[in-house]
C-alpha cells in the first residue's frame, strides 16, 4: 500500500516502548492503537492487560479487591509489558501516578501526556460508564479535580500532545511528528 501516509513512518524507527499517560478520556487506547497501527508495532492497554490477567472488569476489581490492589496489578502488568520489543502501550489515567510505575516508565519508555480540557475529557468519559472513580460522584467534578491533581504529573512526561477535539487520527499524527522531530534531534524514542 504505497500511500504517502504509510511512507511517513518508515523514517521512524523505535528504540523502546511508547507508552501514553493522561486523564480518562484523553483518548489513550483510542489514539494508542491508531498509533501502533501507523508505526507497525504491537498495540497493548494496561486496563485490558489487567482485565485479562484477573478475567475481571476493572470496576469489579475496585469494588472487590479495592484501588490500591488494582494499582498493584496495575505497576506489575506495565513492568512486564515494558520488559517486552518496543511497541505502544496505553496505560490507564491513574498509573503515571504511581511513583514506582512512572520511574519505570520515565527509566525504559518515550511517554507521552495526551492532554485534553475539561470539557472534552467529560464528553468522551460519557460515553461509556466503565470508570469506577467517575461513578463515586459528579464526573464534571471528579475529573476537575483530577486534572488540577495529575495535571504536574503528567507534564513530567517527555511529550506533551493536546488530544483536542476532532479526529483522532489528527492527535495521532501529531504524536508522529513530535516523535520524528524527536529522533532527528539526537534523542531516543
Ligand atoms: N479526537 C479524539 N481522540 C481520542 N478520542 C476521541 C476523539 N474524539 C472522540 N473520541 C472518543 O473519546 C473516547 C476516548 O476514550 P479512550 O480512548 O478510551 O480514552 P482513555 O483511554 O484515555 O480513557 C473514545 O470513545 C473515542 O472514540
Ligand atoms: O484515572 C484512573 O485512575 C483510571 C483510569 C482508567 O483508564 P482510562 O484512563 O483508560 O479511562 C482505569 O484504569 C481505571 O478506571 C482508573
Ligand atoms: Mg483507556
Amino acid at each position: 500500500m504505497p500511500s504517502a501516509a504509510r511512507s511517513k513512518t518508515a523514517d521512524l524507527r523505535l528504540d523502546r516502548p511508547i507508552v501514553l499517560v493522561g486523564l480518562m478520556g484523553a483518548g489513550k487506547t483510542t489514539v494508542g492503537r491508531r498509533l501502533a497501527q501507523r508505526l507497525k508495532v504491537s498495540f497493548h492497554d494496561a486496563d485490558h492487560e489487567i482485565e485479562t490477567a484477573a478475567n475481571m472488569r476493572i470496576a469489579d476489581i475496585f469494588e472487590i479487591y479495592g484501588e490500591a490492589y488494582f494499582r498493584e496489578g496495575e505497576r506489575k502488568v506495565i513492568e512486564r509489558l515494558l520488559s517486552g520489543p518496543p511497541h505502544v502501550l496505553a496505560t490507564g489515567g491513574g498509573a503515571f501516578m504511581d511513583a514506582e510505575t512512572r520511574a519505570l516508565v520515565k527509566a525504559s519508555a518515550t511517554s507521552i501526556w495526551l492532554r485534553a480540557d475539561l470539557d472534552l475529557l467529560v464528553k468522551r468519559t460519557a460515553l461509556r460508564d466503565t470508570r469506577p472513580l467517575l461513578r463515586q460522584g459528579d464526573p464534571r467534578e471528579i475529573l476537575s479535580r483530577l486534572l488540577e491533581e495529575r495535571g504536574p504529573v503528567y507534564a513530567q512526561a517527555d511529550i506533551t500532545i493536546d488530544s483536542a477535539d476532532g479526529p483522532h487520527a489528527r492527535t495521532t499524527e501529531k504524536v508522529l511528528k513530535a516523535l520524528r522531530t524527536r529522533q532527528q534531534e539526537g534523542l531516543m524514542v
